[in-house]
């Protein structure tokens, strides 16, 4: 198929995490005629993203879309949450930690009206994933990161977990598994694990650097169409004929379905835009896992070994009567973490360690809508942190910060760290560490859940359980947005896994493949 074809089986808007999972798998049947646009650049022979290490440097770099958030009273209003723009998505972008969900995180949202969406359906689609998932490499294990997991299994009792994935847990303390080739540091995204291999494909087309900004009607009145522009400017309308679907992310998926129309009707009377269906559950259930930080000064320099500089981590279960699953979290990075505290004043030190104690299953829940009918203007994010009544948030990160103390005061990681540089030892009290807590939040680059999915009886849910957009035809949607509540863990497997389930439910629906 040349590049001035515009209709195809298939468009998937966003070439990100889903998007490539969908590419791959539909176009396993030649028949099957498959358009990806995708708004960044490819990230083929592209070493500074196909190099795991360098993912820092991303962050506001031009491979990120760069969104803030509204004011956030109770947290940290000047977050940059970062969204990648480049093939992959936010697995060319990200730490690729990789973690199954819980089977309670599968399980609930089948409670929730998510039919078919149970682990004993969900979990097994680990056997399809192409991904390269393994724990973190002997020669990436760095001494001071080793020494945090013994402290840790001392201080709090917990297990020293040798595989997260070999089996559901409460509690624990290991390296990561991360989806990588130790040799050579090089990232398994989804791009590099599902797309690569089959570019030269000839039923697949790429359109790179082009920017999806209008879903329409073909004919028939199906929303199968979408009005792309290109980096030059040119503006194509692309017709799936079977079925439009969109993969671009949590944030990109709600704004494109609003600023088409699809959305809180009065919302987009107010914007002047023409309402085609009236949802009032686009944009809403804005989900994260909103994160706080502790940092120490370390006694000069650190090892060099490392496969992303935060490769080992800490779950807890704090309330043995909140069920099996675990509820707060910490990364531990050999590198200080410290774009929020240094803008509040505190020192930035040269050689130091961090911990980032975050709330696993927040229960602050926020909100997103368009400022205008402008597809160029960002959408308002409103994370609503630490707003949840019960204060469950907020006291989660106070746990998190006196735990994280209580693992830094225990040998052998004591005698690596010289002091502690944020918040310091003078900041004691529960009400000072919420203070300090929460104005220094960052996020775990965790947004979900702004299109979830649920049963007909939810007046929220953007989705049925197959993914269709309610009450139109031809268009669904495949990415983080559809998650009805945040998995424990870190979401990328989660994603991965829906997009292997939604190319079952295409094939199913379409009569192609298995
Ligand atoms: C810095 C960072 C670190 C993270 N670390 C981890 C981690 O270690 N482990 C983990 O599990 N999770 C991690 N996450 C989260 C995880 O990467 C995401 O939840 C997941 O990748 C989201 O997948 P997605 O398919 O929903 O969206 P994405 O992967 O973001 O894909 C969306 C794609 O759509 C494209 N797009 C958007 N809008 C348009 C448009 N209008 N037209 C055309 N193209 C468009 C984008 O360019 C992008 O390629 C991290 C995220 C970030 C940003």
């Amino acid at each position: 198929m040349g590049d001035d074809e515009t209709a195809y089986n298939y468009v998937i808007v966003g070439g990100g995490t889903a998007g490539c999972v969908l590419a791959a798998r539909l176009t396993e049947d030649p028949d099957c005629r498959v358009c990806v646009v995708e708004g960044g650049p490819s990230d083929v022979g592209d070493e500074k993203i196909l190099r795991l290490r360098n993912w820092i440097n991303l962050l506001d770099s031009e491979y990120d879309y760069g969104y803030t958030t509204v004011e956030q009273p109770r947290g940290n209003s000047h977050i940059l949450h970062s969204r990648a723009r480049v093939l992959g998505g936010c697995s060319s972008h990200n730490t690729l930690i990789s973690f199954l969900p819980l089977p309670e995180d599968m399980d609930e949202w089948a409670a929730l009206g998510a039919a078919g969406w149970d682990a004993a359906t969900v979990l097994p689609y680990r056997d399809r994933l192409q991904n390269r998932i393994v724990p973190v490499a002997e020669q990436d294990r760095n001494p001071i990161a080793k020494d945090f997991v013994t402290a840790a299994a001392s201080a709090l009792g917990v297990p020293v977990v040798e595989d997260f994935n070999a089996r559901p847990f409460a509690d624990g303390v290991g390296f990561f598994s991360l989806a990588y080739e130790a040799e050579g540091n090089k990232r398994s995204s989804a791009s590099v694990a599902y797309l690569h291999p089959v570019l030269d494909r000839p039923n697949l087309t790429l359109k790179l650097e082009t920017w999806a900004h209008e879903v329409v009607p073909d004919g028939d009145g199906r929303m199968t169409c979408v009005r792309v522009r290109s980096a030059d400017g040119t503006e194509t309308t692309l017709r799936a004929e079977r079925e439009l679907l969109l993969c671009a992310g949590a944030i990109d998926t709600p704004r494109l379905l609003m600023l088409s129309g699809i959305g809180p009707a009065d919302q987009l009377r107010e914007l002047g835009i023409k309402v085609r269906a009236d949802l009032p559950g686009v944009g809403e259930n804005l989900l994260d896992h909103p994160e706080s930080v502790i940092i120490w000064e370390t006694d000069g320099p650190l090892p060099p070994n490392s496969a992303m500089d935060s490769d080992a981590g800490l779950f807890l279960r704090r309330d043995p009567d909140g069920g099996p699953r675990p509820d707060l979290m910490f990364h531990f990075y050999q590198v200080p973490f410290s774009v929020n505290t240094e803008r509040l004043g505190y020192p930035a030190v040269e050689h130091g360690v961090c911990m980032t104690p975050n709330v696993p299953r927040a229960r602050s829940v926020g909100r997103m809508w368009l400022r205008s009918a402008d597809p160029a203007e960002k959408p308002a994010l409103d994370f609503q942190y630490f707003t949840d009544p019960d204060g469950h948030d907020e006291k989660t990160i106070v746990d998190g910060l006196k735990v994280a103390r209580e693992v830094a005061a225990t040998p052998p990681l004591r005698d690596w760290l010289k002091r502690e540089v944020a918040p310091g030892p003078d900041v004691t009290s529960d009400a000072a560490l919420s203070e300090y807590g929460r104005r220094v939040a960052h996020t775990v680059y965790h947004p979900a859940g702004t299109c979830k999915m649920g049963g007909d009886d939810d007046p929220m849910a953007v989705l049925d359980p197959q993914l269709r957009v309610r009450g139109l035809d031809g268009i669904r949607v495949v990415d983080a947005s559809l998650f009805p509540t945040m998995p424990t863990i870190n979401p990328m497997v989660t994603v991965l896994l829906a997009a292997e389930r939604a190319a079952d439910l295409l094939r199913g629906a379409n009569g192609g493949g298995r």
